[in-house]
């Protein structure tokens, strides 16, 4: 089965109307979809905003349900120099803990690099970023040619102002800002599963003018993008998904 997540029910609307054969089943307060999208065993769920959000509702999923991989679709907002804009496709490569840390006067020390007594067992929490190669992203990259790969970035606080974005931007090599991403990337990294992220540009980073918005298109643009990679899933990706 391949597991769907979005933050909010409004970036999986066109994918639910191409569901097949669905059921719908309850997980904790949230209502989850299964069936069918173009003969792929998929579940759709939501996580709510955020990366608590996401490694709850993610980590219910993993524990109940049988995934060969986890897609997150969604939209977000585009860093200044990237050639991104409103309603075109992202892919990410790897995702980038954006402000777990601390922030200083004219710097910002990453969690990785704090004095903080580590718990061994707890190596994962501490890196910077999950890099995601695997066989899905490939197959991602080579059905949506026209979207950009680079590095995510994941925050708590979004870049709502030209100095926020542009610091994130340098310090991380991102393309795009996003509230879950690093968080599903961590919680995959510890089932072992491949995690596909794609995200339709909503918005400019940096900006909180409401003109330079546009949620449904970036949240449509990544359901597109998505359906497309459900369309042509090679079957040989099932098993190197698993690999
Ligand atoms: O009101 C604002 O200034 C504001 C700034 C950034 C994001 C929001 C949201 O309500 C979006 C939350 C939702 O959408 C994703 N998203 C979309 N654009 C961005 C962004 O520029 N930075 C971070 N997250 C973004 C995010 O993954 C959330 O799920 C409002």
């Amino acid at each position: 089965m391949l597991i769907i997540i979005a933050a909010v029910p409004l970036e999986t609307n066109l994918l639910r109307q191409e569901l097949k054969d669905s059921r719908t089943e309850q997980l904790g307060s949230c209502c989850i979809e299964i069936g069918t999208i173009y003969d792929q065993d998929v579940l759709i769920a939501h996580s709510g905003v955020g990366q608590t959000a996401m490694s709850l509702q993610l980590t219910r999923l993993l524990e109940r349900y049988p995934a060969k991989a986890v897609l997150l679709c969604g939209c977000g907002g585009s860093y200044p120099d990237s050639t991104l804009r409103n309603g075109e496709l992202a892919i990410a490569t790897a995702e980038f803990f954006g402000d777990l840390g601390v922030s200083c006067e004219e710097d910002f020390i990453h969690l990785s690099e704090l004095e903080i007594p580590q718990n061994p067992e707890l190596e994962l929490i501490v890196q910077r970023s999950y890099l995601l190669p695997s066989p899905l992203v490939e197959h991602a990259r080579k059905t949506l040619p026209q979207a950009l790969c680079g590095t995510f970035v994941t925050v708590n606080s979004c870049s709502g102002c030209a100095a926020l974005s542009n610091e994130l931007q340098q310090r991380s090599g991102g393309i795009c800002e996003n509230m879950e991403g690093a968080a599903a990337a961590q919680v995959c990294a510890e089932y072992n599963l491949p995690l596909l992220e794609l995200r339709g540009i909503s918005n400019p980073t940096g900006s909180r003018d409401p003109q330079q918005w546009n949620i449904p298109l970036g949240a449509e643009a990544a359901q597109q993008g998505l359906l497309e990679i459900l369309r042509h899933w090679p079957e040989k990706q099932e098993e190197s998904c698993n690999s």
